[in-house]
């Protein structure tokens, strides 16, 4: 889906749970206007994780990767809102922390490509791929924001 409703999937790996930034983090997402139609926190069964990432698996970070985002809860979220992919990663910012543009999350609150904090899809396959991936149908709202009319022409 594009437009207005697109939705995005995004996580908040174990650092930002153990930084006790989960609230920072959320609230970027909520000031933008994009809206929240799924939140879990969950321990992220390795199987799960190494599919998440599997585009990487040939990768030499590859079990680093799987390790840290397994090392504790991470919250899995689904944010809708006019192309979301594209503005969540923008909030997100660069992998690297150190090269993300400060007002960005990866920018303003990490410093090391492995504790970046947080992942979001990066194309509309990725995005519909991960969403079924984490979340059944019936864990998505169907809520309508109450300012609607105010984040939308
Ligand atoms: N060279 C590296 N060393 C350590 N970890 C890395 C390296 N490159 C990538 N990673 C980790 O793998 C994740 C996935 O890499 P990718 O290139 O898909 O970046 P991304 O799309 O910005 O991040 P994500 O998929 O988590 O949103 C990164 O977020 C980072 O945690």
């Amino acid at each position: 889906m594009s437009g207005q409703g697109e939705r995005t999937f995004v996580m908040i790996k174990p650092d930002g749970v153990q930084r006790g930034v989960v609230g920072s983090i959320i609230s970027r997402f909520e000031d933008k206007g994009y809206k929240m139609v799924g939140c879990k926190m969950m321990d992220t069964p390795t199987q799960h994780c190494e599919k998440h990432y599997e585009e990487h698996k040939e990768r030499p970070f590859f079990n680093k990767l799987v390790t840290y985002v397994c090392s504790g809860p991470v919250v899995a979220m689904v944010w809708e809102g006019t192309e979301s992919i594209k503005g969540s990663r923008n909030l997100i910012g660069a992998t690297n922390p150190t090269a993300a543009t400060p007002g960005t999350i990866r920018g303003d609150f990490a410093m090391e490509m492995g504790r970046n904090l947080i992942h979001g899809s990066d194309s509309t396959e990725s995005a519909a791929k991960e969403i079924s991936h984490w979340f059944e149908d019936d864990e998505l709202s169907k809520w309508t924001h109450h300012s609607k009319e105010w984040l939308f022409e």
